[in-house]
């Protein structure tokens, strides 16, 4: 049993008079008036506490410190809601404590440091930095340091940056360079780049576990390095559905304080050699025809995909094609439950100790559910095949392709369009703008599944243009993210609890 860290004592910030307690998780502070009476307690949980310095500290506009021997600086998250966003924008908060002795000075620091080495284990000391000074708005550089990496200096992080110099080259470091020493890894850019990373360091944990890749029977080894993405592209669709907000300093400050994340990962097959690992959209028709598009116009930035989605959308397209399915048990979830995958989502806990028994917290031991299940197959004309292993919500999207989706539940969505009038269509795209559901119509189907085979011939006004027959495997929690799922500020939930009283982790949708 670890000995519990208590410590209680009278403190001032400036010339209040608070008392200070250290105990278990929490440190908390509360006014104490002149009659002795309580005023406001602000409670901040350990593990995000962002650090703790001797003296008083400033870091903005620049770090200098005011070395008196009776003072100490704590550093921790304080949390405010996004306009527009579901998730919760994350904040430095600064408090400058004074005490009556240096002895008591040095009593609380001490306690403190020892109380966040125990209660986040997984904080990086050492991180590597790739940023893309050409991903969405071409910010990634000033974004890193200005924003974060003043942040990672106060939380004692070092890091080794590498701004790259062409695509591939993160993935090719990932692949090929010594990582010795490194917690994590971490990328400044988009999807693209968040795609490079995982690449590389997918591909990488195979090598040394002397895995093959391309045979999509084998189940791949889970990443030990952690990856944290600032936001600094164009989509930022495995930002926002992770973390529920697309803001540099929240993600720099998840980072920092070692939240964990697991991801599925889809492992995408052609005659069984890989192709691609995809996390958020992998589509065929519409959105293939998008992304297509919209690499000729890269120069209009985030904006090429409306214009290439207009585009798209008035050249009236679809496609004929087959499509098989392995459909995931559908006594744990469903893509039309209308939860939410949030914030400790107990959906995902249950994967977690389905695929690492030894490694969880909890104590209950579900058994397996060995669901054996069929194959289906459908056969027509779509106006798009999607699949994706979370919501892949956005900005565009806050909601995104399937909100019911789960971040670490072993599954992905797969979501069947067929084809339909235009103004239908339209219809299907101009619901993911709002909380209307986009599977509430006719011609479109959603099933949550493991395997994905696709035998397409794809038509393109009436012209077959090539012919692609893909298998696709869903590998549950393969990496992990410097995340812990979106945080929402008010909510009703499942078991009529409040947010922080729910045990359940999934919430309805509003
Ligand atoms: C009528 C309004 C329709 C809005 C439809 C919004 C659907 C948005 C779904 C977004 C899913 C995003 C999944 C994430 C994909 C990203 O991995 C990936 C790469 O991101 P990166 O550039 O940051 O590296 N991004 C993408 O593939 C972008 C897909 C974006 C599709 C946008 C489609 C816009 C469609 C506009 C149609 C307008 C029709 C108007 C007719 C008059
Ligand atoms: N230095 C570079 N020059 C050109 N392309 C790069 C460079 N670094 C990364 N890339 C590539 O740029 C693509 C887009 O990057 P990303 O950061 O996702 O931005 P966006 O969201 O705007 O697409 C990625 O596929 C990545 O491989
Ligand atoms: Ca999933």
């Amino acid at each position: 049993m670890e000995t519990e860290l208590r410590l209680e004592s009278s403190l001032w910030v400036g010339n209040k008079r608070y008392r200070a307690v250290l105990s278990g998780w929490h440190f908390n502070w509360t006014e104490v008036d002149k009659k002795n009476r309580d005023k406001k307690t602000i409670s901040v949980p350990v593990a995000e506490v962002v650090g703790v310095e001797e003296g008083r500290v400033e870091i903005l506009p620049r770090k200098s410190v005011e070395d008196t021997d009776k003072d100490f600086t704590v550093f921790y998250v304080k949390r405010s809601s996004s306009g527009s966003s579901y998730g919760l924008l994350w904040r430095l908060g600064r408090i400058q404590f004074s005490c009556p002795s240096r002895v008591l000075r040095d009593q609380w620091t001490k306690h403190l440091r020892t109380a966040l080495k125990t209660h986040s284990p997984l904080r990086p000391n050492r991180l590597l930095v790739f940023i893309n000074p050409f991903g969405g708005k071409k910010k990634g550089r000033k974004i890193y340091h200005s924003l974060v990496a003043p942040l990672f200096e106060l939380a004692g992080i070092s890091s080794h940056v590498i701004v790259t110099e062409r695509a591939n080259q993160a993935r090719d470091h990932l692949l090929k360079k010594d990582l010795k020493g490194f917690d994590g890894v971490v990328c400044v850019g988009g999807d693209g780049m968040f795609s490079e990373i995982l690449h590389g360091l997918i591909g990488r944990t195979q090598q040394e576990a002397g895995l093959s890749e391309n045979d999509p029977t084998v189940a791949l080894q889970p990443c030990p390095l952690h990856i944290g993405i600032i936001p600094a592209g164009s989509t930022d669709c495995v930002c926002y559905a992770t973390v529920g907000v697309i803001d540099p300093v929240t993600s720099a400050l998840h980072i920092i304080i070692g939240d964990s994340q697991p991801l599925d990962v889809c492992s995408v097959h052609q005659a069984s050699a890989l192709m691609r690992y995809s996390v958020s959209l992998l589509g065929y028709g519409f959105y293939g025809d998008v992304l297509a598009e919209s690499e000729k116009h890269r120069w209009m930035g985030p904006l090429r995909y409306d214009y290439s989605g207009t585009m798209v959308y008035l050249s009236n397209r679809s496609y004929a094609g087959i499509v098989q399915y392995l459909p995931a048990d559908p006594l744990l979830s469903s893509p039309r439950d209308r939860t939410r995958c949030l914030s400790g989502c107990s959906v995902c806990s249950r994967t977690t100790e389905r695929l690492f028994p030894h490694s969880s917290v909890y104590t209950s031991c579900l058994s397996f559910c060995a669901f054996p299940g069929e194959w289906v197959s459908v056969e027509g004309r779509f106006r798009c095949v999607s699949l994706t292993c979370m919501s892949s919500s956005c900005p565009k999207s806050p909601l995104g392709l399937s909100p019911s989706a789960h971040l670490a539940d072993g599954t992905g969505d797969l979501i069947l369009v067929w084809d339909t009038h235009p103004l239908g269509f339209l219809k299907f795209l101009y619901r993911h703008t709002s909380t209307q559901d986009q599977f509430d119509l006719p011609f479109v189907e959603v099933h949550r599944v493991k395997r994905v085979p696709a035998k397409s011939v794809w038509n393109c006004d009436g012209e077959i243009l090539s012919s692609t027959e893909i298998l696709c495997r869903i590998h549950g929690q393969l990496v992990r993210l410097y995340a812990r799922g979106i945080e929402e500020g008010a909510a009703v939930h499942n078991c009529g609890k409040e947010n922080d009283k729910c045990q359940m982790g999934c919430t309805l949708i509003k």
